[in-house]
């Protein structure tokens, strides 16, 4: 799957272990897979569009003690080392993972099967997000059309078939929950729901609170609940992706900060997609004891 425009090879997508990842990343390939985990590393694990950004700005409050001046020191991506970023000459992931005093907060996509085998030899902590497969289905497609360095999704009906069989970038969704579901009770992992964390925010950042080793005051956990509400990370130009240039995010056509809600899928599904899509879902997730909230 490769596109030509002025960003050339950063906008293929390539194939690792059958599973489509940006064509630089996959070049990068052999630093990713060695890179060395510590054992006090904060993984924050995510499937595309599940609240990676949401997460992340709660750790990063979590670390900061609800300090929200510390929290503005960067930009969201600058702050958790993403672990399979490749873009050349920019330094990767990995070189900024490196360069990073411990105890550090990273974060990645990439499925249990491509993860550097470093995070389970050390026993690292992973805090996985996941979010109801409908929803992310939108946003990933609203992304797509507003990211210039993404395949462009083309019509709905076409974006509903290239995401249930699993051909967009870091694989299929159904594998990605599957695959972090299956390994939670081996590993050191907090495994949260997009869907909890907006009906009940404070309950599920003390669930990280407590993973994190963490004691918080009450009125600290108010003001974090506060500071990650949707509403004030549209605003805040250290969330919102404000700042990256419109050859990458063309935020006219899409913003990132787009609802930030459960069950936009009603929007967008039809019945007939719904009905195919919920027999696609039992026969992918059959034995999985896993339910998602659908609709707030
Ligand atoms: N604070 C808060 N509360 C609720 N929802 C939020 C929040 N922050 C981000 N979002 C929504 O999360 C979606 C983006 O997901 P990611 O951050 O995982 O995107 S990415 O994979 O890192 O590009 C995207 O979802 P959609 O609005 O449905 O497209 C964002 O709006």
């Amino acid at each position: 799957m490769a596109l030509t425009t002025e960003l050339g090879r950063q906008l293929q997508l390539r194939e690792v272990g059958g599973i489509l990842l940006q064509a630089a990343t996959v070049d990068n390939w052999s630093e990713i897979q060695h890179f060395e985990a510590k054992p006090d590393d904060l993984l924050i694990c995510t499937y595309p569009k599940s609240g990676t950004t949401w997460i992340q700005e709660i750790v990063d409050m979590i670390e900061q003690n609800g300090d929200v001046a510390k929290c503005q020191r960067a930009i969201i991506q600058h702050r958790h080392p993403f672990i399979e970023w490749a873009r050349p000459p920019q330094p990767s992931g990995v070189e900024k993972a490196n360069t990073m005093p411990s105890p550090r907060t990273l974060r990645t996509h990439l499925p249990t099967q491509l993860l550097p085998p470093s995070f389970w030899e050390n026993n690292c902590k992973f805090l996985y997000v996941a979010r109801n497969a409908k929803d992310c289905m939108v946003s990933y497609y609203h992304f797509q059309r507003m990211n210039q360095v993404l395949p462009d999704p083309g019509t709905w009906e076409e974006y509903f078939e290239t995401f249930i069989s699993g051909k967009v970038g870091w694989g299929s969704w159904f594998d990605h929950v599957k695959g972090w579901w299956e390994i939670k009770d081996r590993y050191q992992v907090l495994f949260l729901f997009y869907e909890d964390m907006k009906r009940d925010p404070k309950c599920e950042i003390q669930k990280v609170v407590q993973f994190m080793g963490k004691s918080l005051d009450e009125t600290v956990l108010d003001e974090i609940v506060q500071e990650t509400s949707f509403e004030k990370m549209k605003e805040n130009p250290m969330t919102n992706r404000s700042t990256v240039p419109k050859f990458i995010l063309d935020q006219s056509i899409s913003p990132f900060m787009r609802k930030g809600t459960v069950g936009d899928w009603k929007n967008h599904f039809t019945v007939a997609q719904n009905e195919r899509f919920d027999e696609i879902y039992r026969q992918k997730m059959e034995g999985i004891s896993i339910n998602f909230c659908m609709e707030l």
